[in-house]
């Protein structure tokens, strides 16, 4: 399809309205991002035409939904290339996801086993590890960064050992954009034995992910970052480890027989989907994924580099400002400061001025504590952005420069 960002733009309905007399330039897509109407009127079809519970229902209702719920995952397998729909666990998002595999493990690892998780992670992909370690009595290492932002992939390397059982990396940070060298890391954990949870909640806006091609061990992402409902989620899991872990919930659904003396469990991916899903979720879910191929991963990725190098050139040009996360492969977010004033009160006048970014830590605390500021301003572009919202930007962090200068 021909890359139309003004057909796009109009698929937007939240784009167009004005914030405080100006009109809105939403660059926190990093956060989450905004939904186009196909997907908000799947929603609406939902509710209006086929709501029914899933799975067990004898009755047409059910079995529609049923069958929606389940296509909407057999089309998410097919996006990410699992060998398996089964191995495709609908989620609430990322930090569910990455919850769950993190408390299996905490039940499988033992004392003297070592968890790897970098300097750059989301705090979702570090307290759920550091609860694991916590009751298993198995320890935490950390891939240092640097400078530029990247992982220091020399220490990684000596970081591995045979003791080693998971590495846990984000695909890219959403503190600094930075893509980290996943399948690499990937060859090396698995070289030791370890397995890889990749997460990919700010690398599924802009790419579509092929877990066979990169042979991660789980792959998470959620669905708000890709045009999809808050609420929902993605677990890639390889079939042998979700044999492998015990469930997390328990509940309807996921047993195939209780007794009071004994429950045994449904078979995957049922065993991690205890109680009624985000059957609407799941579905509309599916519709945002069609609706991000059909503007394809090349031209949404293609676009978004312009934005990025248009916003980096645009933004140097401003007196006293500093980059953070300056590597050469990076997505389309750019944290910075100004010398000598607080990113939240830059943030702050420029909501004024219609100007939506997220500043403070991104819940990446160790990130800010290693470049010893308190937080970034962090604008994220997204494909239905543009150019001229980047001057409107520039003009707006100009006008906060002067008043707080
Ligand atoms: C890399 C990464 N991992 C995990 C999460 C958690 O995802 P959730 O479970 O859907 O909340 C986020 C959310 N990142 C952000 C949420 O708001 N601003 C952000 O940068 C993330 O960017």
């Amino acid at each position: 399809m021909k890359f139309d960002i003004n057909k796009i733009r109009s698929q937007f309905p939240i784009l167009h309205q004005q914030v405080n007399g100006k009109p809105l330039v939403y660059f926190d897509n990093a956060a989450t991002s905004q939904k186009p109407q196909v997907v908000i009127d799947a929603e609406v079809k939902y509710y209006s035409e086929i709501n029914a519970n899933i799975h067990r229902g004898v009755h047409h209702l059910s079995q529609v939904a049923t069958d929606a719920y389940e296509e909407s995952r057999i089309k998410i397998q097919k996006h990410i290339n699992a060998k398996n729909s089964f191995e495709v666990l609908f989620t609430s998002g990322t930090t569910f996801g990455i919850n769950l595999v993190a408390n299996g493990f905490g039940q499988i690892l033992k004392q003297g086993d070592e968890v790897i998780v970098s300097h750059l992670e989301h705090h979702s992909n570090i307290v759920p590890w550091q609860f694991a370690c916590e009751r298993s009595g198995a320890t935490l290492k950390v891939i240092p960064m640097l400078q530029n932002g990247s992982l220091d992939m020399e220490a990684y390397q000596n970081l591995l050992t045979e003791n080693t059982k998971i590495v846990a990396v984000n695909h890219i940070s959403n503190a600094l954009g930075v893509v980290n060298p996943v399948k690499f890391i990937i060859e090396k954990a698995h070289q030791v034995g370890a397995a890889v949870l990749i997460d990919g909640a700010q690398a599924t806006p802009h790419l579509k992910p092929d877990v066979q091609e990169l042979d991660c061990d789980f792959y998470v992402f959620s669905g708000h970052k890709i045009g999809g409902p808050t609420g929902t989620g993605i677990l890639y899991g390889k079939e042998a480890w979700l044999n492998k872990l015990p469930p997390y919930q328990g509940g309807g659904e996921m047993i195939k027989e209780v007794t009071f003396e004994k429950t045994t469990y449904a078979c995957l991916p049922h065993k991690f989907e205890a109680g009624t899903p985000n059957i609407a979720g799941g579905i509309v879910l599916g519709v945002a994924i069609d609706y991000l191929n059909e503007i394809g991963f090349d031209n949404i990725a293609a676009y978004e580099q312009e934005l990025l190098d248009y916003g980096m050139q645009q933004l140097s040009k401003l007196e006293g400002i500093e980059f953070y996360g300056t590597t050469a492969e990076k997505a389309s977010v750019i944290s910075f400061n100004f010398k000598g004033i607080h990113p939240y009160d830059v943030g702050a006048i420029i909501d004024k001025l219609g100007i939506a970014v997220r500043t403070g830590h991104h819940c990446a605390q160790p990130i800010m504590n290693y470049f010893d500021i308190p937080g970034t301003i962090r604008a994220s572009f997204a494909f239905y952005n543009t150019k001229e919202e980047i001057d409107a930007m520039i003009e707006a962090l100009k006008k906060a420069q002067m008043m707080l200068q």
